[in-house]
C-alpha cells in the first residue's frame, strides 16, 4: 500500500481553501481534510462542499472531537465526511461513542494524539477500543518552540496494528523522514496551504514521499535555538512586530538609510549623551554579527559615526541602533552598514568613559538585554527578547509564508479586501 498524502485546509474562509485543494488535488494529494480552524468557521458545510466538489476523494473532518461523540461523528459523516477525528485526549466514553456512531454511519475513526501525555499508552488503549487510525500530531503552537513528531511516530507506529498517520509541520524535506518514522498517511497543512504555488509544494511532498527523497526548503520550516537568525534573515521588522501580537517596536527609532536590512543579537551598550567611549569600546567586545544597541538617553551630541562604522565592519558587527544621534551620515551611506538612529548632527561628544556595555537598557517602554534579537528594516527596529526568540522567530516566518500566500492570490487578480474576506472578518465593535 501506498503512502497517502492528505491536504490539511487550516483556512478560515472556504473560497480560499477550495482554491487550494483544486490545484492540491490535481497535484497529487489523496485525502482531503476540512481543518479545524475551516468547521469552526464555516461550520459542517464546509465537508457538505469539499464532499460535492470532491465526490470522489476521502474526506477527512479534523472534528478534534472531545465530548458529545455520537452526535458530532453523526452529523460530520452525514455531511459527507469518510474519516472523523476525535482527540486522544477525550474520555474512554467519548471516544467508543465516536466509534460505534462511526459504524452506524459510515466512518472511520482517527484518533489525534494531538498533546496526549504519554502517547504510546494512549495508542494502544484507544486501537483496543476499535479506533481504525491514529495520528501522531505536533500541535502548530508547539511546532513554533522547535517539536517535531517523529520520535513519538517511529514509538506509536512500532507499538499497534492499526494505520499510523502524522502530522505537525511537515514539509517537502521532512516527508521522508515521516515514512521512515512509520507513517501510513502523512498530513501536510501549511506547506501547501502558505506555498506560492500549491500545485508545484503538493507535487514536491508527493516526490518526497514516493521516492524518499529531501527536497530542501527554506519555508515551512522551523528553527531551534542554534538557528534563530536564519528565520530572522528571511522575515522583516513588520512580520516580526505581527508574530509578536504588534508588539517590540523601538518607538522614534529610524532607519538612517534606506534599503538596508539588519538581523542579529543584540549588544547593549548605556552611555551619557555624547558620550562615544562605551559604543566604540563595544564594538571590540562584539561577537560578528552582533548589533550594537547603544542607549544614549535619546538625545545628541552624536556618539557614533564613520570611523565607528569602518571599525565596526572590520569587526563584522551586522549594525548598530542608537537611541541618540548618529553623524557623518554622508560618508558612512556607501559602506552600507545598517544604521538606525534616534537622530543625526553634526557635532559628536567626548569620549569620557561613562556607562557600561552589556547590561541591560530601557528605549522607551521596552527593557533590551545582550543576546536579545532584533530585525530593522525600512520600517524600523523590532526587538525580540532572548528567552521567547525561538518560538516568536518561527512565529516571524509563519506570517511571511501566509503574506506570501495572500500576495499570490491578489496578483491572481483579487483584491486585498476580498481574497482576506475583510467585510466578513472586521472586528465587530460592541
Ligand atoms: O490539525 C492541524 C492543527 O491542529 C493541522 O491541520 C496539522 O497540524 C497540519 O498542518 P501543518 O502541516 O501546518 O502542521
Amino acid at each position: 500500500m501506498g503512502i497517502f498524502l492528505q491536504l490539511a485546509l487550516d483556512f478560515v474562509d472556504l473560497s480560499r481553501a477550495l482554491l487550494v485543494a483544486e490545484s492540491a488535488m490535481a497535484a497529487g494529494a489523496d485525502w482531503l481534510e476540512a481543518g479545524t480552524p475551516l468547521i469552526k468557521s464555516e461550520g459542517l458545510n464546509a465537508v457538505r462542499e469539499l464532499r460535492r466538489r470532491f465526490p470522489h476523494h476521502c474526506i477527512v473532518a479534523d472534528m478534534k472531537i472531545m465530548d458529545a461523540g455520537r452526535i458530532e461523528v453523526e452529523c460530520a459523516a452525514k455531511a459527507g465526511a469518510n474519516l472523523v477525528d476525535v482527540l486522544g485526549a477525550a474520555s474512554d466514553a467519548t471516544i467508543a461513542e465516536c466509534i460505534q456512531a462511526g459504524k452506524n454511519y459510515g466512518a472511520k475513526i482517527v484518533v489525534d494524539l494531538i498533546s496526549v501525555p504519554d502517547p504510546v499508552t494512549r495508542a494502544r488503549q484507544v486501537e483496543a477500543l476499535g479506533a481504525d487510525y491514529l495520528t501522531v500530531h505536533v500541535a502548530i503552537d508547539d511546532q513554533m518552540v522547535g517539536r517535531d513528531p517523529f520520535e513519538t511516530l517511529r514509538q506509536v507506529s512500532q507499538a499497534v496494528q492499526i494505520p499510523v498517520g502524522v502530522a505537525g509541520g511537515i514539509n517537502s524535506a521532512t516527508a521522508a523522514q515521516a515514512v521512515a518514522s512509520g507513517a501510513s498517511y502523512i498530513i501536510v497543512g501549511g506547506a501547501i496551504t502558505k506555498a506560492k504555488n500549491p500545485d508545484q509544494a503538493t507535487r514536491e511532498i508527493r516526490r518526497a514521499i514516493d521516492e524518499q527523497v529531501v527536497i530542501p526548503t527554506t519555508l515551512f520550516h522551523r528553527v531551534g535555538a542554534a538557528h534563530i537568525i536564519e528565520a530572522l534573515k528571511q522575515v522583516s521588522a513588520a512580520n516580526l512586530s505581527d508574530a509578536l501580537h504588534r508588539s517590540g517596536v523601538l518607538p522614534d527609532i529610524r532607519p538612517v538609510f534606506a534599503g538596508l536590512k539588519v538581523a542579529g543579537r543584540v549588544l547593549t551598550v548605556r552611555t551619557y549623551p555624547g558620550d562615544w567611549a562605551k559604543p566604540v569600546e563595544a564594538i571590540d567586545r562584539a561577537e560578528p554579527g552582533d548589533v550594537i544597541v547603544i542607549d544614549a538617553g535619546g538625545v545628541g551630541p552624536a556618539v557614533w559615526g564613520e570611523l565607528a562604522t569602518h571599525s565596526a565592519i572590520q569587526r563584522h558587527v551586522a549594525g548598530v541602533v542608537i537611541h541618540g544621534g548618529l553623524r557623518d551620515a554622508g560618508d558612512i551611506a556607501p559602506l552600507r552598514f545598517p544604521a538606525f538612529s534616534r537622530l543625526v548632527m553634526p557635532n559628536a561628544g567626548e569620549p569620557k568613559g561613562f556607562g557600561e556595555i552589556g547590561i541591560p537598557i530601557r528605549i522607551g517602554q521596552m527593557t533590551i538585554e545582550t543576546g536579545d534579537w532584533l530585525v530593522g528594516d525600512d520600517d524600523g527596529v523590532v526587538v525580540l527578547p532572548q528567552k521567547i526568540a525561538v518560538e516568536y522567530a518561527n512565529r516571524a516566518m509563519d506570517v511571511l509564508e501566509r503574506e506570501n500566500r495572500i500576495r499570490e492570490e491578489i496578483k491572481s487578480g483579487k483584491t486585498l479586501a476580498t481574497v482576506t474576506e475583510l467585510l466578513r472578518w472586521e472586528k465587530k465593535v460592541s
